[in-house]
């Protein structure tokens, strides 16, 4: 038997939950044979749980993608890519590789975290990456970065700066409204290039969703990978990562991050989809 192959070009969070643990644990759960090339790798200060990121040396990265990309990839995500270099470097890698299925998740801030990775890397993100998008995952914050917009706070912002991401070349856009947007539900906007669409969930009244985002796009990349146009891989999706927050629990007494196996292991909560 084979399997569909699902690369993340992401970064290693030693906590577990989200960067590449939490894609390689989401690609396993969608059945996709997981490879990953590791961008950076995060650590957590044991008193205080204070990020420190530390990028790995971008011929390393090179490296890992020649090897993961000569096996025939069926979907490439990419995660939290820290510097302008290690943008250019993935970019470049996977226009060269010619794959369509392309979840950019466009990583800018650890949620938990004040301090945002360096700002340069917006530009970068627009000029090597969202042309590259079959489908991009930003949440508030990164949608109003990329969008150029500041960050949007009602739907018809999101709508606003969803359309701008669309014009910046990125094929779908998911505007993870999530806990931030001022809505009954957990609210996310997709935009088809043509359609927009809301995808609710309950709002689930807990912290403990570390890890949400990345689960979120890598669902998403196994999809596509799995054969599900991007409608349907996204509202998969939603379904997948609100049954991982739903269970989500503490690791210790900074950080809860979501379930990820959980929709398998006790279903998930009603995703309902509305055109507007
Ligand atoms: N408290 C919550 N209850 C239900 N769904 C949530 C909650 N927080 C986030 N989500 C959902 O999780 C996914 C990831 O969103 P978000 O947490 O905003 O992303 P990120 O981790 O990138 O900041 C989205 O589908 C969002 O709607
Ligand atoms: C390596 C890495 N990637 C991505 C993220 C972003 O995670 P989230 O899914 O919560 O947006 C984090 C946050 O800690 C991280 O450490
Ligand atoms: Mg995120």
């Amino acid at each position: 038997m084979t399997l569909k192959k699902t690369l993340t070009i992401a970064g290693s969070d030693t906590s577990g939950g989200a960067g590449m643990q939490a894609d390689l644990k989401t690609f396993q759960e969608h059945g996709t044979y997981g490879m990953v090339a590791l961008t950076v790798i995060v650590t957590m200060d044991p008193n205080g749980w204070t990020h420190n990121v530390t990028p790995l040396p971008t011929e390393l990265l090179q490296k890992q993608i020649d090897t993961a990309l000569s096996t025939g990839i069926d979907a490439i995500k990419t995660g939290m890519l820290s510097t302008e270099e290690i943008i250019r470097v993935a970019g470049d890698a996977i226009a060269k590789s010619g794959t369509s299925n392309v979840v950019i998740d466009p990583v800018m801030v650890c949620k938990g975290e004040d301090e945002v990775l360096n700002p340069g890397n917006t530009d970068a993100m627009i000029q090597y990456l969202l042309p590259l998008a079959a489908v991009t995952t930003p949440n508030l914050f990164e949608a109003g970065q990329l969008a150029g917009t500041g960050t949007p706070k009602t739907i018809e912002e999101m709508k606003a700066a969803a359309r701008k991401i669309h014009e910046l070349g990125a094929k779908a856009v998911v505007i993870k409204g999530g806990k931030a947007l001022a809505t009954e539900k957990a609210t996310d906007l997709f935009f088809d290039g043509e359609k927009f669409y809301l995808l609710e969930s309950e709002k689930v009244a807990s912290t403990y969703n570390h890890g949400a985002g990345c689960t979120f796009a890598a669902s998403v990349t196994a999809n596509l990978a799995n054969g599900l146009s991007v409608k349907e891989a996204v509202i998969e999706a939603k379904e997948f990562v609100s049954a991982a927050i739903a269970h989500g629990w503490a690791l210790n007494d900074y950080v809860g991050p979501v379930m990820h196996g959980a929709k398998s292991r006790f279903g998930a909560p009603e995703v309902t989809v509305t055109e507007l």
